[in-house]
């Protein structure tokens, strides 16, 4: 028996709808993205820690941009039903997700106040910067469509590590990050978030936007794997 999880076989919501159609599109960066070697040393725990250090800071930073721009999709949400949803990934961010971020930075003598401090990268700056400005100038769609890429990718990353017999726990110091993103509550969140997108997707004329909407998809995956590149001090 196959004991592997795989999206497109266990993620049944995968198969129709927007957020499917758009991962199934940019499908060649998308893998670089989710398979890039940094995921690889989180699962076998072979990553040097001073890359997870660096990602764990940065990414610490970019929550916090990310969180505002969440917080401005429930700005433009029309229905409560929406509203509640968006309100459900910021507080899902600032007290499941930081709190993680701020854990591990303790471990090695780094405070919050000293994360608050941190410069920020230029890939950082690149992602979190783009998606605000989809935020601030796009409408709600172009902004659930730019926010995808992280809410599904890291859903889909946890969940197929968190399966995955080959992924080491004892002893892997990246295990509690492998169990946040392959937990439930992050792949509730993560599921709400498929949903969500494919209702507005419909409501907003995804079909007849939808060149657009995979270009500011694609720019995001593409952001994605430079933040782990980035990481591993490969990148600029
Ligand atoms: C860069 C990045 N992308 C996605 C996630 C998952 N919220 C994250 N923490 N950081």
């Amino acid at each position: 028996m196959d004991m592997t999880w795989d999206a497109q076989r266990d993620w049944p919501l995968l198969e129709s709808g927007l957020a499917g159609r758009l991962r199934r599109d940019c499908m060649e960066e998308w893998e670089r993205f989710i398979h890039h070697p940094f995921v690889r040393g989180l699962a076998d725990g072979t990553l040097p820690e001073n890359a997870f250090r660096n990602f764990l800071i940065q990414d610490y930073l970019y929550l916090v941009q990310y969180t505002r721009a969440c917080a401005l999709s429930v700005h433009k949400s029309t229905t409560v039903e929406d509203m509640r949803a968006a309100a459900a990934l910021v507080s899902g961010i600032l007290d499941t997700e930081l709190p993680l971020h701020v854990n591990y930075c303790t471990g090695w003598g780094i405070d919050e106040d000293m994360l608050r401090r941190a410069p920020e990268s230029l890939e950082l700056l690149a992602y979190s910067r783009f998606i605000l400005d989809r935020a601030q100038t796009g409408d709600l769609l172009d902004l659930l469509v730019t926010l995808a890429p992280c809410m599904i990718g890291y859903g889909e990353i946890g969940a197929r590590l968190h399966a995955d017999p080959a992924t080491r726990r004892d002893g892997n110091p990246y295990w509690s990050w492998i169990a946040l993103y392959g937990g439930q509550e992050f792949t509730d969140l993560v599921e709400g978030g498929i949903h969500r997108l494919n209702r507005v997707g419909a409501q907003y004329g995804a079909d007849a936007r939808y060149p657009m909407l995979r270009a500011e998809f694609n720019t995001a995956v593409r952001l994605e794997a430079a933040f782990w590149e980035a990481g591993q001090g490969t990148g600029v």
